[in-house]
């Protein structure tokens, strides 16, 4: 068994596209009309789902925005420099919620970002220690 993706609904599917792809660097990989269900899907990420967790951006034809709530969390996302990540990001047009630094309570470099929607997205260093 294995992850296959994480959904999220977005309010405007060309406006969270552009995001994933120009500042997080994903690629679209494939995406649909479901014309009968009044949605479109749109797959995302850094390789091809058959060994590649992605994202399935959800959008419901004429739904502009949602309540997230307080229970999800993050996306996580390793990079090779957190540091260096964020300034890249940044300058592509990125919020960055949460610069740079050890996390609380702990050692793990990490950072925040804000897609679109308002879903955060958490940058890790490639070389972090986990647990
Ligand atoms: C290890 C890394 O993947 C994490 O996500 S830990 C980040 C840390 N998480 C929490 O504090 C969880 C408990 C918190 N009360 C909650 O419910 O979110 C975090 O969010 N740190 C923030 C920071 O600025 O370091
Ligand atoms: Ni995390």
């Amino acid at each position: 068994m294995r992850i296959l993706h994480t959904m999220l609904r977005v309010g405007d599917l060309e406006r969270s596209i552009a995001f994933y792809t120009n500042v997080l660097g994903m690629q679209l990989l494939r995406r649909k009309d479901y014309p009968a269900g009044e949605f479109t899907l749109a797959f995302i990420g850094y390789g091809d789902e058959t060994d590649q967790t992605v994202l399935e951006l959800t959008y419901n034809w004429g739904v502009d925005q949602y309540e997230l709530g307080t229970a999800f969390g993050h996306i996580a996302l390793e990079v090779p420099d957190v540091y260096a990540a964020c300034e890249k990001m940044r300058a592509a047009g990125g919020k960055i919620i949460r610069e740079a630094g050890p996390m609380n309570a702990g050692t793990t470099i990490i950072a925040f970002l804000e897609d679109p929607d308002g879903y955060q997205i958490e940058l890790i260093g490639e070389k972090h220690q986990r647990g």
